[in-house]
């Protein structure tokens, strides 16, 4: 049964640790349980019964031609309503806001009080094969305002690739601080940077290659063009113009989107997000690990490829081992400030049922200095 895990290296990902199996249906989540022999053979055997049959490569070339289209279909159905805002995020990564007071709301995203306990009696909805990514966020308020619809390619300022980044002139120039969040989705990362991070040096960029995505950021009504500029970029055209200059950006971040890219795209796609860097910036990632219940769930005829698969919806999805990250940050000549596992037990307690949730997070930052 579940224990905590004591990896040296590993910080704590939370404060919940279940040491006492009677005591499972007590709280709706565990921190840091451990997994069992038994249990990392079950996972690995249900994997290889839903890759044993990989779809072919016609329908694969579908998925990948059409990815934009499956990502579009999926915002129009849930518009900014399934990835939830989550202010965990300067719990897990204090680079988005370096001068926040960690009093605000967000700090106890590992504690599980009361109220949230009896509201989220849900193992994390699963609905289309997308597990909602932390339920920890599902009762937080819910910030996206909506205001009357913009069409993406009418605005203006839309038109970077315009504007003369050899001048210095380009979105954000002046900021002292620039943030990118790539496939940023409805802005669920995007506004609480925004509303938490009060720094006036503050510029946060985010794209994603669903106009339907950047629209519902552009519309919402906490979207502020003097401090955030929301563009359509898709990862995989390495022809798709940045709005910004190489060596400029702080911080990137990747939040549940590498996952969503074809494994051989990924390391490219690193690669070009480490030059945007400034010697010293960082990317700061969290996605799907390797036997989350998500992979689990498939059912043969959705694998891919290993440890890729295809949702109901024809969104794909990646589960990663920290190893093959480690691979991608540093042989984009990055440095591993952070690399770890986060294996939370989820409880419904209505329904007696567990689920093992994995997800990886990791902070990789440029070099200060270019090797010699
Ligand atoms: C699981 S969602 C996560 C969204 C957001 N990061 C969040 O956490 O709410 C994956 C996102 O990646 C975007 N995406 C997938 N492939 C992409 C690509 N090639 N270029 C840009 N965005 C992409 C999707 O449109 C989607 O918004």
């Amino acid at each position: 049964m579940a224990a905590p895990r004591e990896a040296p290296e590993r910080r704590p990902f939370g404060r919940r640790f279940l040491t006492d199996p009677a005591r499972l249906f007590q709280h709706n989540a565990w921190d840091n349980v451990e997994w069992s022999e038994e249990q990392e053979a079950s996972a690995r055997s249900k994997v290889q019964e839903n890759s044993s049959q990989l779809l072919p490569q016609d329908k694969q070339e579908e998925y990948e031609v059409n990815a934009k289209r499956y990502w579009d279909d999926f915002y129009k159905i849930h518009e900014n309503g399934f990835f939830k805002d989550r202010h965990w995020l300067f719990t897990e990564f204090p680079e988005l806001a370096p001068n926040r007071n960690p009093s605000q709301n967000g700090d106890s995203v590992h504690e599980f009080g009361n109220k949230e306990e009896s509201n989220n009696e849900g193992l994390g909805s699963c609905e289309n094969g997308h597990c909602s990514l932390e339920t920890r966020a599902e009762n937080q308020l819910n910030l996206i305002k909506i205001t009357p619809k913009i069409c993406t390619k009418d605005l203006a300022a839309q038109k970077y690739s315009e504007l003369n980044q050899s001048d210095g002139d380009y979105p954000g120039s002046s900021a002292s601080y620039r943030v990118l969040e790539v496939g940023c989705g409805a802005g669920n990362t995007v506004f609480p940077i925004l509303q938490t991070n009060n720094d006036p040096g503050l510029f946060v960029y985010c794209c994603d290659f669903s106009t339907t995505a950047v629209d519902l950021v552009q519309n919402n009504a906490e979207y502020d063009s003097s401090r955030c500029f929301a563009f359509v970029h898709d990862l995989c055209n390495d022809q798709s113009p940045f709005p910004m200059p190489d060596e400029s950006l702080d911080v990137v971040i990747l939040i549940f989107v590498l996952s969503a890219i074809l494994p051989e795209k990924m390391q490219c796609i690193v690669n070009r997000l480490s030059r945007l860097l400034k010697p010293g910036g960082m990317i700061l990632l969290r996605d799907y690990g390797r036997y989350d219940l998500a992979q689990l769930r498939f059912k043969k005829g959705q694998c891919l490829s290993d440890n890729f698969y295809v949702r109901g919806d024809g969104t794909r999805v990646y589960f990663f081992t920290q190893d093959e990250l480690d691979d991608l940050f540093t042989t984009a000549g990055l440095e591993k400030i952070q690399n770890l596992v986060d294996r939370r037990l989820q409880v419904n307690r209505g329904k007696q049922m567990t689920m093992y949730r994995v997800w990886i997070q990791c902070k990789y930052r440029k070099p200060a200095a270019p090797p010699l």
